[in-house]
């Protein structure tokens, strides 16, 4: 079964990719690209994720699940952000142990 692992190898396959070639792999061009382009990214596959969750097709949604979290993923490393920091944010908020965030998080105003 698919969990959490899955995303934790991916980072690290990404964060491998930075010293390889662009010619040869389309993360290390996105990498080399910088912050900018992999937000851009980033935020193309979000919006088609949106626009797919709107549809009624749920193998479309699920493809669109997987680019944004790849370009998620790739936007954290363009930005040196480890993701298991983010995954430790998620732990803290659930209660467990992590990084405490609570202060930095912004209140909800509803
Ligand atoms: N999970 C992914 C993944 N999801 C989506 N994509 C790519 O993200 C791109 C986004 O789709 P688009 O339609 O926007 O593609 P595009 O128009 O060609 O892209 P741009 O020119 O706009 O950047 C496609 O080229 C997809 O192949 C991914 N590319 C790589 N991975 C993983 O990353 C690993 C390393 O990949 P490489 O660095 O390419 O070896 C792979 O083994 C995979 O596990």
């Amino acid at each position: 079964m698919s969990d959490t692992h899955t995303l934790t190898k991916l980072a690290a396959l990404i964060h491998s990719r930075r010293s390889d070639s662009a010619d040869k792999s389309y993360t290390a061009q996105l990498l080399n690209a910088g912050p900018e382009r992999c937000a851009k990214k980033f935020g193309e596959e979000a919006v088609e994720t949106v626009i797919a969750a709107l549809g009624s097709d749920a193998s479309a949604l699920r493809a669109e699940a997987a680019d944004t979290l790849y370009h998620l993923l790739v936007l954290l490393e363009s930005r040196h952000v480890a993701f298991d920091d983010v995954l430790r944010v998620l732990e803290g908020r659930m209660g467990m142990s992590g990084i405490e965030e609570k202060a930095s998080r912004p209140q909800s105003t509803s």
